[in-house]
């Protein structure tokens, strides 16, 4: 970066409050023509309080944007078998347009199999294999809910990825190896870094594109970070802090994601859009 140029922050809450937006005039239009609004069906299992809030936050904005919503709140004790079938039920289910099972489940559950008993076509949190099948070949279908978003900040800044060194560290099922398929989809030349991973700071250090996604407090600083890179902390962590270390990272950074106010918002967003995406195609409607 040049001393004459300053860092940008990227700010989701204002992009995600015009996909929302969007969203709620497509959910109107669905529910006039129809009589029926879309329908979002949230399952959580256990009383862990930061999936509580998530829940409690997408349920709320489904709300806002006219989008009906059906909450399963499951005991911490619920086995895969009742989990997979309280899906199975919700995917055969024409009232429901789209299913969200909040992660994580709960050790005693294999989360994977709970995610495969939702439709492909009502996985609007694209958490399934066939959704992911999607994003790494570059086809239509529903993305995982941070990865899209992270990606329309991309766009809505203009970040040209064809070419760039995209360094994804992490690689979770819904973030880390996701985010990565669609950003190769867009040409960037893609690093995975993980746990296992040798000498990170200095792999982090050729990155023009950073893609935080661990969990890890404040895991990236400014020092890792090459001067004019672009900073993407997707990082949840108790107390609303990121994975990067923000201050330290905007000494060096050219675009900047904050915590909050980055992500997280278009993280729900992305799940609207696509809720109400689901219900018009399996309602047979064509937005205009
Ligand atoms: N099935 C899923 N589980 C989880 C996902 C997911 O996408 N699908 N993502 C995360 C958590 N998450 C949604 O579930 C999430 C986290 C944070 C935010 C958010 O908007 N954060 C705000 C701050 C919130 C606050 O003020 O308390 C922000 O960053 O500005 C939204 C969604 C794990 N599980």
């Amino acid at each position: 970066m040049s001393a004459t140029q300053t860092v940008q922050l990227m700010d989701g809450t204002s992009l995600a409050k015009r996909l929302v937006k969007e969203a709620a005039v497509k959910a109107a239009e669905i529910s006039q023509r129809t009589g029926a609004a879309p329908c979002l069906a949230t399952v959580l299992v256990g009383e862990d309080p930061a999936s509580v809030t998530y829940v409690r936050m997408k349920r709320a904005r489904c709300a806002k944007a006219g989008i009906k919503s059906r909450h399963i709140g499951l005991p911490a004790t619920t086995t895969a078998a009742e989990l997979i079938d309280t899906l199975a039920g919700l995917s055969g289910d024409p009232k429901v347009h789209g299913i969200l099972l909040q992660h994580p489940c709960g050790p005693h559950i294999d989360e994977r199999a709970a995610f495969e008993a939702i439709a492909p076509e009502k996985d609007v949190d694209g958490v399934t294999m066939h959704s992911f099948a999607a994003m790494s070949f570059g086809l239509p279908g529903f993305v995982s809910c941070t990865p899209g978003g992270i990606m329309r900040l991309l766009e809505a800044y203009d970040v040209d990825l064809a070419g760039k060194h995209a360094v994804v560290v992490g690689r979770s099922a819904i973030l880390g190896k996701p985010v990565g398929m669609l950003l190769l989809a867009k040409d960037a030349t893609v690093t995975y870094c993980h746990s296992r991973t040798a000498d990170l700071s200095r792999i982090i250090q050729e990155a023009d594109v950073v893609v935080a996604a661990v969990g890890r407090p404040r895991l990236i600083r400014g020092e890792d970070i090459k001067p004019g890179a672009v900073v993407i902390d997707a990082g949840y962590n108790p107390g609303n802090v990121g994975d990067v270390d923000f201050d330290t990272a905007l000494t060096r950074a050219r675009l900047i994601t904050p915590v909050p106010g980055g992500v997280g918002p278009m993280t729900i967003a992305v799940l609207l859009a696509q809720t109400v995406n689901a219900a018009a195609n399996q309602l047979g409607i064509q937005h205009h």
